[in-house]
C-alpha cells in the first residue's frame, strides 16, 4: 500500500491528532477473537493506525493465516498470530488495549441475550486470562451481550484482585457511529460534522440515542423524525442481522466503529487531551452499577465519566424505560460469573 493511501486509510478514524508525543509510546493491542467476521477487519484497521507498534492476533482458529496476511502491509505494526489456549498468554503479555470480539453472533429472530449461553464462558475465559498475563490492559469488549459480558468481565477481574473500574469498557460506539449516520440523512447536514450522544447499554431500548443533544442542531426535524431515527438506532443492529439473513451481524461497521474506539484509548493512553467516547461502563450517573454515557479517556483508562446533560421529556421516559432490562442484564452477568 502506498504511503498516501496509508495516510488516508488512517485518516478515517476520527480525532486525526496523531502529535508525534503521542505516537512515541510503544503500544501493544491484542485482538482476541482476531480470525472472525469483525475480528479479520479489525485487524486491517489496527495494522493501519499508527499508534499501534505490535499487533496480536488470536482466535481458537485460523489466526496463522490472518496474522500472515495482514502481517504483509506496509505499516509499522509488528503482526503476530496466536492460536489455542496454549498461546494466549504469550498473545496477552505487555498488551496495552485488548479488544474482544470472540463469540458468536445473532441470526434472525435472536436477541443479543440468545447469545448469552455460549458467549459468557467464552469471555469469562478469556478475562481470567487477561488478569493473569496482561492486568493492567484496557479491556474492549465487543462481545455480545454486552449489557451483561462486562457485568461478568468486572467479577472476573474482582475475584483474580485485578480490577480497575478505569480499565474495562463496553464497545458502544457503533450505536453512536449509527446515530451520526441516520441523524445527519434525516437532517441533511455533513455527517463527518455530526456527533450524537448514545447512552444507556447496547440492545433494544437500552440504547438511548440523545438526539436533543445532537450537533450540528437541526429544527427540521419533528418529534415523529426524532421518534423514528431513535427507533433505527436502537433497532440498527437488527437491520443488519435481518439483511445477512442467518450470516451473522453486523461486521464491517463495527470493526470501524472497534478502530475509533480502540484508537481513543491509545491516544488517552498516550497522553493526548479532550478525548471523550461513549462507551458502557462502572458508573454513577444512574442508580445502575453499569451505565453507557460520555467518557473522558486519559492515561489509565476512564479519566471521567460525564453527566447525561440536558434530556428532552422523550429521552427521559427512555430512560427510565431503559432501566428494568438493563438491571436485569447487568445482574444476569454477575450471578453467571458468581456460579462460574
Ligand atoms: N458491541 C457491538 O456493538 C457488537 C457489534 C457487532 C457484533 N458484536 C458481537 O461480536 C461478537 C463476534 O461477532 P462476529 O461477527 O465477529 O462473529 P464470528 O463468528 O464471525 O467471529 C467470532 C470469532 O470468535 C472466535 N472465538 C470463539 N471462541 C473463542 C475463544 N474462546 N477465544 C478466542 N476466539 C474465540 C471464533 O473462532 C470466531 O473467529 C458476537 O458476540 C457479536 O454479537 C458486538
Ligand atoms: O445486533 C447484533 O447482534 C450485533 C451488534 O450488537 C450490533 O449492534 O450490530
Amino acid at each position: 500500500m502506498r504511503p498516501s493511501l496509508l495516510r488516508y486509510a488512517a485518516q478515517a478514524l476520527r480525532r486525526r491528532d496523531y502529535s508525534s508525543a503521542a505516537a512515541a509510546a510503544e503500544r501493544k493491542v491484542a485482538i482476541l477473537g482476531a480470525a472472525g467476521g469483525i475480528g479479520q477487519p479489525l485487524a486491517l484497521l489496527m495494522k493501519l493506525n499508527p499508534l499501534v507498534s505490535s499487533l496480536s492476533l488470536y482466535d481458537i482458529a485460523g489466526t496463522p493465516g490472518v496474522a500472515a496476511d495482514v502481517s504483509h502491509i506496509n505499516s509499522p505494526a509488528l503482526v503476530k498470530g496466536f492460536v489455542g489456549e496454549e498461546q494466549l498468554g504469550e498473545a496477552l503479555e505487555g498488551s496495552d488495549v485488548v479488544i474482544i470480539p470472540a463469540g458468536v453472533p445473532r441470526k434472525p429472530g435472536m436477541t443479543r441475550d440468545d447469545l448469552f449461553n455460549i458467549n459468557a464462558g467464552i469471555v469469562k475465559g478469556l478475562c481470567t486470562a487477561i488478569s493473569k498475563y496482561c492486568p493492567n490492559a484496557l479491556v474492549n469488549m465487543i462481545s455480545n451481550p454486552v449489557n451483561s459480558t462486562v457485568p461478568i468481565a468486572a467479577e472476573v477481574f474482582k475475584k483474580a484482585g485485578t480490577y480497575d473500574e478505569k480499565k474495562l469498557f463496553g464497545v458502544t460506539t457503533l450505536d453512536v457511529v449509527r446515530a451520526k449516520t441516520f441523524y445527519a440523512g434525516k437532517a441533511n447536514v455533513p455527517v463527518t460534522e455530526v456527533n450524537v450522544p448514545v447512552v444507556g447499554g447496547h440492545a433494544g431500548i437500552t440504547i438511548l440515542p440523545l438526539f436533543s443533544q445532537a450537533t450540528p442542531a437541526s429544527n427540521a426535524l419533528s418529534h415523529e423524525d426524532i421518534k423514528a431515527l431513535t427507533k433505527r438506532t436502537q433497532d440498527g443492529g437488527t437491520e443488519v442481522v435481518e439483511a445477512k439473513a442467518g450470516k451473522g451481524s453486523a461486521t464491517l461497521s463495527m470493526a470501524y466503529a472497534g478502530a475509533v474506539f480502540a484508537d481513543a484509548c491509545l491516544k488517552g493512553l498516550n497522553g493526548v487531551p479532550d478525548v471523550v467516547e461513549c462507551s458502557f461502563v462502572q458508573s454513577t450517573v444512574t442508580e445502575l452499577p453499569f451505565f453507557a454515557s460520555k467518557v473522558r479517556l486519559g492515561k489509565n483508562g476512564v479519566e471521567e465519566v460525564l453527566g447525561l446533560g440536558q434530556l428532552s421529556e422523550f429521552e427521559k421516559e427512555g430512560l427510565e424505560n431503559l432501566k428494568g432490562e438493563l438491571k436485569s442484564s447487568i445482574e444476569k452477568g454477575i450471578k453467571f460469573a458468581h456460579a462460574n
